[in-house]
């Protein structure tokens, strides 16, 4: 992974802090449905924290509030130590490009583009960068995911699981605090699943990168070092110390973070 300069803050400080989170939907006049009704969650500094729950239940509405994509209806939020629902959206629009990546389980990789055009998108617009630290940051991050060989080839022509890391590299741009994997794993097959979820871990392990992970597998969220259960708008479970023991257990059979690059070299398309 290159050198990262991820955004500042105390050891202490949670990475995100949810109290009281509710969300309703207008759904017609004067009907509104609340989805969300009073989530609390505190996240640390390199937690790996897979999110399951049925069809429905909240899930990806949680992760677009945490991703400051959308705002809750009730309830505060802080990211980082910064209370997010006072901000105004051109506030809200900074800190998400630069304390939140984003997976989601369709990659949204611009085709025309190639793998490292793809990464060195979210920094063009910002002022961090000049172009060759942009163009060299990139190629690093595509190394980090094992996709030397397919640096340069157009998006469209990877298979899905290394189109997958490429978005994975492409989320880890900014150096965010926190990454929101909404079912990243969701359209891969097992041997591609196992990669990109392999490296999630690295990212979380090498970086202390806080991961929120929705996921329908329960073999992946045992490998997490919690699993929160969201039903009906509710958090009903918190699963820390039987996901965190499973876990450790499925990674001591893994390989370590060379061993996953050497792999991903490896994958065929
Ligand atoms: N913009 C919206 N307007 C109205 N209702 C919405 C909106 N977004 C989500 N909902 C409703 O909120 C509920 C929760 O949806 P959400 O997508 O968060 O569930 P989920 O747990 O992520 O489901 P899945 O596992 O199928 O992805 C659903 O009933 C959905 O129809």
């Amino acid at each position: 992974m290159p050198e990262r300069t991820p955004l500042p803050i105390d050891a202490g400080t949670p990475v995100v802090q949810l109290t009281g989170i509710r969300k309703s939907f207008n759904v017609g006049e004067p009907n509104e449905t609340e989805v969300l009704h009073g989530i609390d969650l505190t996240l640390l500094r390199g937690e790996f924290c897979a999110v399951m729950g049925p069809s429905g239940s909240g899930k990806s509405t949680l992760l677009n509030i945490v991703g400051l994509l959308d705002r809750p209806t009730s309830g505060t939020l802080a990211i980082g130590g910064q209370e997010t629902t006072v901000l105004a959206d051109h506030e809200l629009t900074r800190l998400r490009g630069h304390a939140v990546g984003f997976v989601f389980q369709y990659h949204h990789l611009i085709g025309a583009f190639s793998a490292v055009e793809n990464v060195m998108m979210p920094m063009l617009g910002a002022q961090e960068f000049g172009s060759e630290e942009i163009a060299q940051r990139a190629a690093a991050l595509i190394d980090s995911v094992g996709l030397t060989p397919w640096r340069d080839s157009l998006a469209t022509r990877l298979s899905g699981g290394q189109q997958q890391r490429v978005a994975v590299a492409r989320a880890l741009a900014m150096d965010p605090i926190l990454l929101l994997a909404d079912e990243p794993t969701g359209n891969l097959d097992t041997h591609s699943a196992d990669l990109v979820f392999d490296l999630l871990r690295r990212v979380n392990r090498e970086h202390g990168t806080a991961i929120l992970f929705v996921t329908h597998n329960p073999q992946l969220a045992s490998r997490c070092d919690r699993i929160i259960q969201v039903v009906d708008g509710r958090i009903v479970q918190a699963d820390d110390e039987a996901g965190r023991k499973a876990g450790r257990e499925a990674d001591n059979q893994n390989a370590e973070g060379a061993k996953v690059s050497q792999r991903t070299q490896k994958d065929s398309r």
